[in-house]
């Protein structure tokens, strides 16, 4: 069995149209325009280049993007001042304080000084405790947009056997929680968890979040199973050339699972594309209007 490839990228843009669409709607009839504040810290050349992603896609759904470059050398009340300045701003509707931060300084802080409304990445501890108890949140945007192509591809997830691969609080764990929420039988997998490879192999869906290059063969998927790669590695290519994987071995995994998305064009593309979707839900929350459908979980 050769799998359907999930195209991310494509399905990424017709997200953002919807985007588009429900911006020039608040500005016409309510002038009001979304707009999100993405602060990054330090130079790390890969978070610099999802920044520029994030902020060219914001203009692009004619939102207001705000851009927050502080050195490396920052304090961590330096950049609890910023995050305070956006939270009382009221054209700022979602803020994303780029991870990882600087190691002097205390990320569980400074995510919970966001303010939860505003909270698009989903990260803040009330978010998590709404996610969990299955109440009206702001969504992490990776699960979210595994989520989306899940329901996409199977329509019901109902009493499928799910697999999350990596138990992060950025991935694995919300990606798990929402798995439960559409009525999967959730099992988180780690570093610690005996015959992984038969827990993956028992899975409908693989959800595969580790950090580790091609780390998921095509022996470790049952046959039919749909793979979703969370993963982005910069792996060597030899003659001084780098290329981008996965967590799952792409060419040994389609030929077994029923469905997979590819690195790169899968979850990286949805996961901007949800957060520009979070940051219009939030427009919408903090205005009082109805949030637009399709968009939230
Ligand atoms: N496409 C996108 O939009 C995004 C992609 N990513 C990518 O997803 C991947 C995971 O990111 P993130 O969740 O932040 O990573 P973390 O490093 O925070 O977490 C990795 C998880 O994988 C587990 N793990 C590590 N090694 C193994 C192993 N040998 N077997 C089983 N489990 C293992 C760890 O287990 P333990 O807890 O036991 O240590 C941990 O729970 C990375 O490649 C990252 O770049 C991340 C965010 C967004
Ligand atoms: N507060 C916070 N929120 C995040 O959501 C967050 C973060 N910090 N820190 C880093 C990770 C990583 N992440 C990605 C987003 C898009 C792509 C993406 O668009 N990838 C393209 C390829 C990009 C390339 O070529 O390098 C693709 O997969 O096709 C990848 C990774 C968001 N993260």
């Amino acid at each position: 069995m050769t799998a359907k490839v999930i195209d991310g990228k494509a399905f990424a843009a017709t997200v953002r149209e919807k985007v588009a669409g429900h911006v020039a709607r608040l500005k016409e009839e309510h002038g009001i325009t979304p707009g999100l504040a993405v602060v990054l810290v330090g130079e790390d050349p890969a978070s610099q280049v999802y920044v520029r992603s994030k902020g060219k896609q914001t203009i692009e759904a004619g939102m207001n993007s705000y851009e927050y470059k502080l050195p490396a050398e920052t304090t961590e009340d330096e950049l609890l001042a910023v995050v305070e300045k956006l939270n009382n701003d009221p054209q700022v509707h979602g803020i994303l304080v780029q991870l990882p931060l600087p190691n002097h300084m205390n990320s569980d802080l400074v995510i919970n000084a966001i303010d939860p409304a505003k909270d698009v990445d989903g990260f803040h501890i009330s978010n998590v405790g709404l996610l969990g108890t299955g109440q009206k949140s702001m969504v992490p945007c990776t699960p979210l947009g595994c989520l989306m192509m899940l329901r996409d591809h199977h329509g019901s997830l109902s009493g499928l056997n799910a697999v999350v691969v990596g138990r992060s609080n950025i991935v694995g764990k919300p990606m798990a929680q929402l798995l439960l929420g559409d009525s999967c039988t959730v099992t988180i997998a780690h570093s610690r968890t005996k015959n992984i490879q038969d827990i993956v192999r028992s899975a409908d869906i693989v959800v595969a979040a580790v950090g580790r290059p091609e780390m998921v063969t095509g022996d470790w998927i049952k046959p039919g199973a749909t793979v979703i790669d969370v993963g982005i590695n910069r792996i060597d290519a030899g003659e001084g050339k780098t290329k981008l994987v996965g967590d799952c071995e792409y060419s040994s995994c389609a030929e077994v699972a029923g469905a997979i998305t590819p690195v790169p064009g899968g979850v990286g593309p949805m996961t901007i594309a949800c957060l520009l979707a979070n940051t219009v839900t939030a427009c919408c929350r903090a205005n009082g209007l109805p949030e637009p459908k399709g968009l939230t979980a």
